[in-house]
This record gives structure tokens, C-alpha cells and sequence, in this order.
């Protein structure tokens, strides 16, 4: 109710304002919605999605030169010009994009840079783009005889482009793309591994990026009628990532903030234009150093400094509440790993390694330091492909699938190093998991967004229930960086199970924990166990494998050297000699448990 009547207010506000304005600040504004439009493209490919792209200024012109080439030299009417300038800026964005499904960071920097040169160099020297003079007489743009030649009624066009356009990037950025946006952007091995296609998503931001940097270039050539290449230069490139670092990258509103803030500061130091660059700069370094999350980050920075440090630090774990008991999803084996071999250039890390995982079994696979544990369970979740031998999950095989793929077919894992999403709440690390959708979904934004509403607030319901399985509630709001390891942990496993895997592969889920948060993993992954879902477990913790697993596998220098009930396997001479010695050798299994409590 209360965040309505803000919007109320401020679309009033926003309405009224030419009442209070001349001519020339009236024109200042317009020019503003333009910069904040592109800021907000700006800030969803790379606040957001952590693409790296310095040719947003390029996006912007070719929009506008589309529009001023199609109108002056081929006839077109505005508005059919304005559509297709927004294609091709879209395009042109994907044409962009192509790049970063191959790099990432500085040599995107790079690259977009350079793609962004050519642009200024292509209009420079074109005889289709006017060359340095430009294209001036751009009609003016028709609607149902209101005169927007004057700055005040094109205000009004503007403001209702950029309400829908702002509308739509808060709808991306708070519902599950923006999610996936944001954890690829923090670590897109960890997004694959839940369900994100990685490819597409990097390709979603600079469409994105293209029809945002297309829409500012149809309102500026229907704003000025007159478009130069000194508009869309590396120094308005420049201006505009300045916009959206002071504004906060992440935040859609900050980047918006920081438009308008800098369009006006621009205006006020028109005639110091040289020291204005510098002073830019200075600005941007101190907000980098010293609030990194830009204007919009400063409320959340003063909050946490007045909460005082490690207050995550004391956060408590709830208790587990178990899953109800359900046999196996299927009859087939669960899990069949054949002859696989994994050969990094010299290094044999994993040498025809077979193993068979029944539906419903807590299987062990223990082995000494770089025996190739990970390895395999790499091969398995499709972070590597086999170099030899096949995968077969539930009787299909799945060699070579990536890992998002692998995840819809129910593979979940959790990391050695926790590889949770540091910048994303807890709730909506679990949330990443619980959706389930591929990226073609994607279309129901532009087309039913109510739909994209509805299935936001479905998973918002289900995540609740997952927080409070797991004993979660008291730390869900927070970010994980701020809470101890063993809850990092739990939330790992919820968000794990979040996806609803048959088959789940816990990395050394017991590093790092205390004897009773060792008692409480063992008692979790049991009832997971008996809720129907096959847990594979690498393990160091022996006293935990030998309670916990219904089966053992020991690797040894990337081959199976041993596989059978922990009993057995731990006292197998093979095993005994290659590493484990007496400290494995014929545990009964109440010292097994006692050391695993300890
Ligand atoms: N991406 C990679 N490139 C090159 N070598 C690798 C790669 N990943 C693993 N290895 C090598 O493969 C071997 C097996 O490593 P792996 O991490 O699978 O062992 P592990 O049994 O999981 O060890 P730990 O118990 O220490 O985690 C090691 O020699 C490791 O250095």
C-alpha cells in the first residue's frame, strides 16, 4: 500500500513537473530520461549480469542513426523507423554478446571497447551516416496532431518509454532471471550447476543492453533531430558507467539516481567541461573505495555498520525437521558410471573407474588426497566431460550433457569450498534452486508478466517451507558471508535439495563441522536417504562414512581399488596399504558413530 502511493506520488510529481520548468532546463530533463534509460540498460548487463560491456554508448547511436538514416535517406516514417532502429540495436547487441560466451572480464572490456570504436569510426568516415557532420532534419516525430517538437510534450513520450522500460527492468531484476543474472554473476559455475544456462543468459543481458541503448536512441533522435558521432563517444561511454558506479550498479533505481545526479552536474559545470572529466573520475574512484554498492548500496552499508559487525556470527541453526520416508523414484540403478578415464593433458586424474549406485543408497567414495574424488564428481555433475567411458543416470546416458541439463534431470551437488552466492540472500540461494524453468521462459516477461508474478510468488512459498525444514528461518534475510561455516553448510544442502534431485553428490559435506554438526549432517543426509533420494558422499571424515554409507567406493590414484560395505572395505588390505592404514582398519560401528559425534 504504502510502496502504491509512493509510485502514485512520484508518476504525479513526474506529471506536473514542465508546469515548474523553462525551456532550456525543460530540455536538460529530456535529455536526462535518455541517460537514465541507458543507464538502466547499462545496469542490468553489467550491475547486474556481470557483463563487462563498454559498447552500451554504441547501442545508443545505433539506434539513433538507424532512425536518422532510415527517415532522411529511405523514406521511412518515424515510428516505423524507431521499431526497426530498436531491432537493430538488438541485434547489434547479440552481435556483441557473441564475444562473451568465449571471455570474460578486462578482454570483454576490450573487446566491447573495440566494438564501440568501430562504431564512432564507421559514422565518422560513412557517407550513409553523414560522416562528422552527422544527419540533421529528422522529421518530427507524428502523434495524433500534438506538436513534439516542443520539449515539453516530448517529455511526456519519454516519461511513459521510461516508466515502462524502468517497469520491466525491476520486474527482470526481482524475479527469477534477474536471480540467475545475478548468481552468474557471482560465480557462473555454481549457476550452471543449478539449473542455469549460462550461454543464454550472457546473451539475454546484451539483448537487454541493445533494446535499452535502442530505446534512448530513438527518443534522442526525436528529441534533437539532428545526430553527430561526438554524441555517442568513448567520453559519453565514459559519463554513463560513471552514472551507473555512483548510482550503484546493481540497483536499478541507483543507476537511474546516478543519471539523473550526473546529466545535471554535467549541465551545472557546462563551462568547466575539461575539469568536469576529472572531477567524474575522482567521484568514481571514491565511491569504488569507499561504497561500493554506489548511492543506492550507502542505507543497506549504515545499517549494517549500525548493526555492528558478526552479527551473523551468532546466528543459531534451527532444527532439521525430516523429510516423510518414500521409496526410490525409480527401480533402475541410479547412477551407473562406466569405465570413465579423465586425462588432464599428462595427468591420468581418473583411469576406467566403474561404479554402480542403487536407487536409494547412501554410497561412500573415500580415497587419499588427489585420487580423483572431485574428478569424478565433475564427470558426473557435467563440469567435465569423460575422456573415455560413459555416465548413465536412471538407465539414460548422459555423458557430455552440461551441467544445467544435468540438474534438470535431477542431478544436485554441493561444493568442497561452499561455492555459495555471496551477494544473494540465503533465501535467494535456495530460491535459485527451487526454480526450475529453462531460460525460454524468458519470453513470458514481455508477454505475460503476471504469469512470471504468479510463478515468483509460488516459489516464495515453497522456499518458506525449505527454511524451515532445514532451520533456516533466523538467518534467512541475511547474506551467507556473514554466517559460520556450519551454517554455510546447511544452506548449501538445502539449497541442494531445493532442486528435488534423484541423485544428490555431497563433496566433503562434513569439512569444517563440529561433532554435533557432524551428528546433525549424518542425521539429515539419512533422512534424505529416506525420503527416496540416492546421496553419493566423498568423505574424510571416515567415522562418518563407515556410520553413514550403506556402501563404500575407495579410489586410489584414479582407479577403484576397493568397493563394498564399509566393514568389509575398511579392512581390505588393498585399502589399508594405500592409505587409510589403522585409522580405518575393522572399525566396529559404535566406535565408528562415537568418533563421528565427536
Ligand atoms: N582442472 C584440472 N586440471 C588439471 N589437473 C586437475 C584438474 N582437476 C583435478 N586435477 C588433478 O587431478 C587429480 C585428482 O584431483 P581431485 O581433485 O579429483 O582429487 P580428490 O581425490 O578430490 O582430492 P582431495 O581429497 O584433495 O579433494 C589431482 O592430481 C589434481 O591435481
Amino acid at each position: 500500500m504504502k510502496r502504491l502511493a509512493l509510485i502514485a506520488l512520484a508518476a504525479i510529481a513526474a506529471w506536473l513537473l514542465p508546469y515548474g520548468l523553462g525551456g532550456y532546463s525543460m530540455h536538460v530533463v529530456d535529455v536526462a530520461i535518455i541517460f537514465a534509460i541507458l543507464a538502466v540498460g547499462l545496469g542490468l548487463t553489467m550491475g547486474v549480469a556481470g557483463q563487462i560491456n563498454l559498447a552500451q554508448v554504441a547501442f545508443f547511436g545505433v539506434g539513433a542513426y538507424t532512425v536518422a538514416i532510415l527517415t532522411t535517406e529511405a523514406g521511412f516514417g518515424f515510428w516505423t523507423a524507431a521499431l526497426l532502429a530498436v531491432l537493430v540495436a538488438v541485434v547489434f547487441g547479440v552481435l556483441v554478446g557473441i564475444p562473451a560466451l568465449r571471455m570474460q572480464s578486462h578482454y570483454l572490456g576490450i573487446v566491447t571497447l573495440g566494438l564501440a570504436l568501430a562504431f564512432t569510426n564507421w559514422v565518422t568516415n560513412a557517407h550513409l551516416a553523414g560522416r562528422a557532420e552527422g544527419i540533421s532534419d529528422i522529421p518530427v516525430p507524428p502523434m495524433f496532431g500534438i506538436d513534439l517538437s516542443s520539449g515539453y510534450l516530448f517529455y511526456y513520450v519519454e516519461l511513459i518509454v521510461f516508466a515502462i522500460a524502468l517497469a520491466f527492468a525491476l520486474l527482470v531484476t526481482r524475479s527469477p532471471l534477474g536471480r540467475r543474472l545475478r548468481a552468474m554473476r557471482d560465480d557462473d559455475l555454481a549457476a550452471g550447476a543449478l539449473g542455469a544456462e549460462i550461454p543464454l543468459l550472457r546473451m539475454t543481458a546484451f539483448v537487454l543492453s541493445g533494446l535499452y541503448g535502442g530505446l534512448a536512441g530513438v527518443l534522442y533522435a526525436g528529441l534533437i533531430r539532428f545526430v553527430a558521432p561526438e554524441t555517442f563517444n568513448i567520453a559519453n561511454m565514459f559519463l554513463l558507467l560513471a552514472m551507473v558506479i555512483i548510482g550503484g550498479r546493481s540497483s536499478i533505481l541507483g543507476c537511474v539516481v546516478g543519471a539523473v545526479a550526473l546529466s545535471l552536474v554535467r549541465e551545472a559545470l557546462l563551462d568547466a567541461s575539461g575539469y568536469a572529466q576529472l572531477g567524474y573520475g575522482l567521484v568514481v574512484v571514491l565511491v569504488v573505495v569507499f561504497a561500493p554498492k554506489g548511492l543506492a548500496g550507502l542505507p543497506g552499508q549504515l545499517r549494517s555498520l549500525l548493526r555492528g559487525r558478526g552479527s551473523g556470527a551468532r546466528a543459531q541453526l534451527g532444527p532439521f525437521r525430516p523429510y516423510d520416508s518414500a521409496p526410490p523414484a525409480a527401480e533402475q540403478d541410479a547412477l551407473e558410471v562406466r569405465e570413465v578415464t579423465k586425462r588432464f593433458k599428462g595427468l591420468v586424474a581418473l583411469d576406467g573407474v566403474s561404479l554402480t549406485v542403487p536407487s536409494g543408497q547412501i554410497r561412500g567414495i573415500v580415497g587419499p588426497n588427489g585420487s580423483g574424488k572431485t574428478t569424478l564428481f565433475n564427470v558426473i555433475s557435467g563440469f567435465y566431460t569423460a575422456t573415455q567411458g560413459s555416465v548413465v543416470l536412471r538407465g539414460r546416458e548422459v555423458s557430455g550433457l552440461a551441467p544445467y541439463r544435468l540438474s534438470l534431470l535431477g542431478v544436485a551437488r554441493t561444493f568442497q569450498n561452499l561455492r555459495l552466492f555471496e551477494d544473494l540472500s540465503v533465501r535467494e540461494n535456495l530460491l535459485l534452486g527451487l526454480d526450475r524453468t529453462r531460460t525460454s521462459w524468458i519470453w513470458r516477461y514481455p508477454s505475460l508478466p503476471w504469469k512470471v508474478l504468479g510463478y515468483e510468488r509460488a516459489l516464495a512459498g515453497r522456499a518458506e517451507e525449505l527454511i524451515e525444514r532445514f532451520g533456516l528461518t533466523e538467518v534467512a534475510g541475511g547474506e551467507p558471508r556473514s554466517l559460520p561455516y556450519g551454517i554455510q553448510r546447511r544452506i548449501e544442502l538445502a539449497r541442494a535439495m531445493a532442486m528435488s534431485p534423484t541423485l544428490l553428490l555431497l563433496d566433503e559435506p562434513a569439512a569444517g563441522l563440529n561433532g554435533e554438526e557432524v551428528r546433525q549432517l549424518a542425521e539429515i543426509v539419512r533422512s534424505i536417504r529416506d525420503s527416496g533420494v540416492t546421496v553419493v558422499v566423498i568423505e574424510h571424515n571416515m567415522g562418518l562414512v563407515m556410520s553413514l554409507c550403506d556402501q563404500v567406493t575407495v579410489l586410489s590414484s584414479g582407479k577403484v581399488i576397493a568397493d563394498g560395505p564399509p566393514a568389509e572395505v575398511a579392512v581390505h588390505p588393498d585399502v589399508v596399504a594405500a592409505y587409510l592404514g589403522d585409522s580405518m582398519a575393522a572399525p566396529t560401528q559404535e566406535a565408528a558413530v562415537e568418533e563421528a559425534t565427536r
